[in-house]
């Protein structure tokens, strides 16, 4: 406000100035005495100068910290409520267009937000003054200057529209770019080993032209429509405006001086219209995108806890898991995956679930680790409905092993140790890793690890039945008393394949409850019960020998033949 307030006042000094310079002349008085009455003056307009460049350096200090503090909380505040969503979600948006909703949209919206105060408050200011003034030095001039600001503003109005529609085409562009971009550099070696290179970068550059077509459409548009605004407020009038500034001068009912300090402040009054001009299209496009920041951060994840969960600690869990009439459908697909599936774990036991591919054996286990809910029947977990239990109290119960072993680019043990409760520190917890890892058949390769070296993304430094080894050293190092286990053994060789089946026996011995889908004969001749699915139905359900002995046994006609074993 005050950096306005000074700017106008120096339009107004130098006014000043010039009329008692031009009198001095036009009178032949003594210049010496012009000095001593223009020195003041002077004066005040050096201070006044002085202030404006250092309140300058100190607004743009403040404002760009205040920027950079406002994007990264907006970050925290987008990736806090990306991280809530449930598994879903992330299936129906690429990672590269969430990434790019988390660093492009927040950076354009705190660009605007952040100028937003400073740009209104000044050009307000600017505005204000410099319209006062001018009516103070003539009514009909600045009369004349407004006269075309109704029709300007509707024309910003206008842009502030055109802009907020190709803001979030080319917000929605720039995104699919990125996703375009990830996905083929998060499956680089299958791109290349189909050769498929060639494929890729087209399909990059065509997603890049079409982002580059939308800039140039809004660009075109928005360039158009400032053209007209500023003609009409600029241009246009001022022709008259000068026709008419000569005439008063000629009639003597203008000073030089009040012409200069005219033409300076309608300098300004215009300025401050184009700034305020151009921050309500930033805003307009910031409000058009916001809508899209505001969507994600307040989407509520179909998976949560009730605000009046239930609480269930650790130690009171025995680990009974059962599921009860259990249907299940993905969003947006017409067939069920799980149609009335009933049967349960008891703490003990390892219960491994068998079935064609895409009978339905990981959507059990989506759904065991409330991944996802589902859509008729329960879920239970010692008697509590998992919809009624605290969900990370109910994660805390469970270590899960998924058929693609997500690691981290984090030294071994971290990857071991990840999400793990151990309420032990220092040795006592290295040791209960060290146990885990030999459990899960991994003391020889993790050993000859460097001790602090990153696997790579997603663990990619390693085989990939290592990777499932340390997935399977992390599940049994969280303690829970259920283990939620698809296809663990799929990549091992049949020596640490029988050796891990073991393991998961001497878990269920110890009280876990363990369920495992697998397609390994190894595997499911260990466990204790076996529990047949068949395109989402429960069709079998029994120990392996008994299951042998039936006639007309499902599991013995289609599942047993086509078992490997290594
Ligand atoms: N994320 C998903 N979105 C939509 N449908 C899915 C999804 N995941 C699985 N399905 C469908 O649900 C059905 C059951 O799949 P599921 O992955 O549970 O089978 P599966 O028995 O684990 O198969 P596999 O042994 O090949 O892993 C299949 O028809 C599959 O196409």
């Amino acid at each position: 406000m005050s950096l306005a307030g000074t700017a106008s006042l120096r339009a107004f000094l130098t006014g000043r100035l010039l009329d008692i310079a031009l009198e001095f002349a036009r009178n032949g008085s003594d210049p010496s005495g012009a000095f001593a009455a223009l020195a003041p003056i002077a004066g005040l307009y050096f201070a006044c100068a002085l202030y404006g460049y250092m309140a300058n350096v100190v607004q743009g200090i403040l404002f760009a910290l205040a920027r950079w503090k406002m994007s990264m909380s907006m970050r925290q505040k987008l990736f806090k409520a990306l991280i809530r969503q449930e598994v879903g979600f992330f299936e129906q948006n690429s990672s590269g267009a969430l990434v790019s909703r988390l660093t492009n949209d927040t950076d354009q919206l705190q660009n605007v937000l952040n100028r937003a105060p400073e740009t209104l408050v000044t050009n307000v200011m600017r505005l204000v003054v410099s319209l006062v003034l001018m009516a103070q030095q003539h009514v009909l001039l600045t009369l004349v200057s407004v006269a075309p600001l109704p029709l300007a503003f509707l024309l910003v109005k206008k842009t502030g529209k055109v802009v907020g529609r190709y803001g979030v085409l080319q917000n929605d562009s720039l995104a699919r770019v990125n996703a375009v971009a990830s996905e083929a550099i998060a499956n680089v070696r299958a791109v290349q080993i189909a050769g498929a290179e060639k494929t890729e970068v087209e399909e990059y550059c065509q997603a890049t032209n079409k982002y580059l077509k939308v800039i140039e459409q809004t660009l075109f548009k928005e360039t158009a429509l400032r053209f007209v605004s500023t003609l009409l407020n600029d241009a246009l009038s001022d022709v008259p405006l000068l026709c008419l500034s000569c005439w008063f001068i000629a009639c003597g009912q203008l000073t030089m001086g009040q012409f200069y300090t005219y033409r300076t402040l309608l300098w300004s009054y215009r300025r401050g219209f184009r700034e305020l001009a151009e921050l309500f299209t930033g805003v307009s496009r910031a409000q058009a995108v916001s809508q899209r920041y505001f969507d994600l951060t307040d989407r509520q994840p179909s998976v949560s806890s009730k605000p009046s969960a239930t609480r269930l600690p650790l130690s009171h869990v025995r680990g009974t898991l059962s599921l009860q009439g259990v249907s299940f459908r993905y969003p947006d697909q017409d067939e069920w995956a799980l149609q009335d599936v009933t049967f349960d774990v008891q703490p003990g036991e390892v219960v491994a679930l068998v079935g064609a591919s895409g009978a339905g054996k990981s959507s059990v286990l989506r759904l065991c680790a409330r991944l996802a809910d589902p859509q008729d029947g329960s879920i239970r977990l010692d008697g509590h409905e998992l919809r009624d239990l605290d969900l990370q109290d109910f994660r805390r119960c469970i270590g899960v092993v998924d058929q693609e072993p997500a690691l981290f680019d984090r030294s071994v043990w971290d990857n071991v140790g990840y999400g793990c409760t151990l309420s032990q520190k220092g040795c006592v917890r290295d040791e209960l890793l060290a146990d885990a890892v030999a459990a899960a058949q991994a003391t020889k390769f993790v050993e000859a690890l460097p001790v602090d070296e990153p696997l790579g993304e997603r663990g990619s430094r390693l085989s990939g039945g290592q990777r499932q080894r340390l997935a399977i050293a992390r599940a049994i190092a969280r303690g829970a008393p259920v283990l939620l286990m698809d296809e663990p053994t799929s990549a091992l060789d049949g020596e640490t394949e029988e050796a891990v089946a073991s393991t998961l026996s001497r878990l269920a011995a110890q009280g876990r409850a363990v369920l495992v889908a697998a397609h390994r004969l190894r595997t499911v001749a260990r466990a204790h019960r076996i529990v047949m699915l068949e395109d989402g139905r429960v069709v079998e359900e029994g120990r392996r020998e008994e299951l042998l002995a039936q006639p007309n046994s499902r599991y013995r006609a289609t599942v047993e033949p086509s078992m490997e074993v290594e």
